[in-house]
Formats: C-alpha cells, sequence, structure tokens
C-alpha cells in the first residue's frame, strides 16, 4: 500500500449473536463522527469472556454483510472466525495495524468494567484510540472519545425474547426464524 496516504480504520468486533438496532446505531453515528477512512465490523468466533455462541460464526458474519451494505465504507471481517478459538482483540489489532496508521477501537461502555482483564491489554491500549459508545447515557471515563448512543437493546434480550423491532429490516425474518428454532437449547 502507498504509506504516503495514511488511512485511519475503526474496528467494530462483537458477538452479534444476532446483530440489531444498537450495532447498527454505533456504526453510524462512529461514520458520522470518526475521522476514518474505514470501518471494519469483526465478528468474534467467541469472545473471551463468553461460553459460546448461538448463530455460527459464518450465518452472523453474512448477515452483518446484509445491514451494512448501505455504506461502501464499511467492511466487514472475516479475520476472527477464520482464525477460530478466543477472540482477542489484540490479535485482530495487530493484523490490521500492518495496513494503516491509526486504529479506533469501538466498545460499548459495558465492556469498560472488564477492560483492563482483556488479553495484553498494555499492549492493546498503547495501539488503539478508544472510542466508547453509550448504551443508556452512562459517563464515559476521560481518555475515551464517546459516542452518543442510546438504544438500551441488547443480543441477550433478544435472544430470551425476539423483538422483531429491533432486528434491522434486511435480516429480520431470517434472524427470526433462526432463533425461534434455535434459541431453547443455547440459552444461556
Ligand atoms: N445497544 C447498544 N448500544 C451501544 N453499544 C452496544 C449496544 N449493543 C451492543 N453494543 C456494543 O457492541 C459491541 C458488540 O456487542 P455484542 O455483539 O456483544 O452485543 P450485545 O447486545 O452486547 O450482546 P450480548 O447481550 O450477547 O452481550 C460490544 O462492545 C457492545 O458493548
Ligand atoms: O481481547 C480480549 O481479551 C477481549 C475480551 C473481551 C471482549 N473482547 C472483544 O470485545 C468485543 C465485544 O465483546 P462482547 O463479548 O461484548 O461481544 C468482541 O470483539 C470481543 O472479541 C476482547
Amino acid at each position: 500500500m502507498n504509506r504516503t496516504h495514511p488511512k485511519k480504520i475503526a474496528i467494530f468486533g462483537g458477538s452479534f449473536d444476532p446483530p440489531h438496532l444498537g450495532h447498527l446505531e454505533v456504526i453510524k453515528k462512529a461514520l458520522q463522527s470518526l475521522d476514518i477512512d474505514k470501518l471494519i465490523v469483526v465478528p468474534a468466533y467467541i469472545s473471551p469472556f463468553k461460553k459460546g455462541h448461538s448463530a455460527p460464526p459464518q450465518l452472523r458474519f453474512e448477515w452483518l454483510k446484509k445491514i451494512t451494505a448501505f455504506d461502501p465504507r464499511i467492511e466487514v471481517s472475516d479475520i476472527e472466525i477464520k482464525k477460530g478459538g478466543p477472540s482477542y482483540t489484540i490479535d485482530t489489532v495487530n493484523h490490521f495495524s500492518e495496513i494503516f496508521d491509526t486504529i479506533y477501537l469501538i466498545i460499548g461502555a459495558d465492556n469498560l468494567e472488564s477492560l483492563h482483564r482483556w488479553h495484553r491489554f498494555d499492549e492493546l491500549n498503547r495501539k488503539v484510540k478508544w472510542v466508547v459508545a453509550t448504551r443508556n447515557g452512562e459517563k464515559i471515563p476521560e481518555g475515551f472519545i464517546r459516542l452518543e448512543v442510546k438504544m438500551p437493546i441488547s443480543s441477550t434480550k433478544l435472544r430470551r425474547n425476539i423483538v422483531p423491532e429491533w432486528i434491522p429490516e434486511p435480516i429480520r425474518e431470517e434472524v427470526l426464524q433462526y432463533y425461534s428454532k434455535h434459541t431453547k437449547e443455547n440459552r444461556d
């Protein structure tokens, strides 16, 4: 790549089991307010502190592609799915930092309390600019870029009790069908 044109990206990782309107709002707000050339959405194979997932990785990847097709600045990466095992963000950041100069890392405010336990946190902390999306108006500590999002929606709530209006329209039917068939045996 041409190093005279520095590229800035944001990475937004998650389980996306399933993707919902809260995720889309984070993506839209990030594109509006961050100085970035590209936003890379990275579905985890397994998020390190979670026991597993309900929908298989490839399906979550396909759903994300469908709901992000509205903006060419968004890419969905299968890097963590291909690698398998626990999806450590430092590995993903190290991969993309070989290609891009500046990396913003987007997380939801609920992840703040466990951040210091993330794999190789000090290294990760040196390499990214943190961006924190509020979920319900939380205070965000200094040193983090705040994304104002007010959609208290979660995938856990959806898996327990599906609310069709919370599912992005392009995948609504598929998601409803999938979880109506599979959620009972995968309830967390
Ligand atoms: N409604 C929301 N508002 C702001 N950030 C969110 C929202 N939902 C999820 N996020 C953030 O997006 C990232 C990916 O979320 P994830 O796929 O884990 O969804 P989730 O709804 O938090 O799922 P679960 O309930 O299974 O933990 C995480 O950093 C999470 O904090
Ligand atoms: O690297 C870690 O140790 C680590 C620990 C917990 C979560 N993460 C990442 O944080 C993102 C959101 O995770 P989750 O559990 O809220 O879906 C997802 O990309 C995970 O891989 C990463």
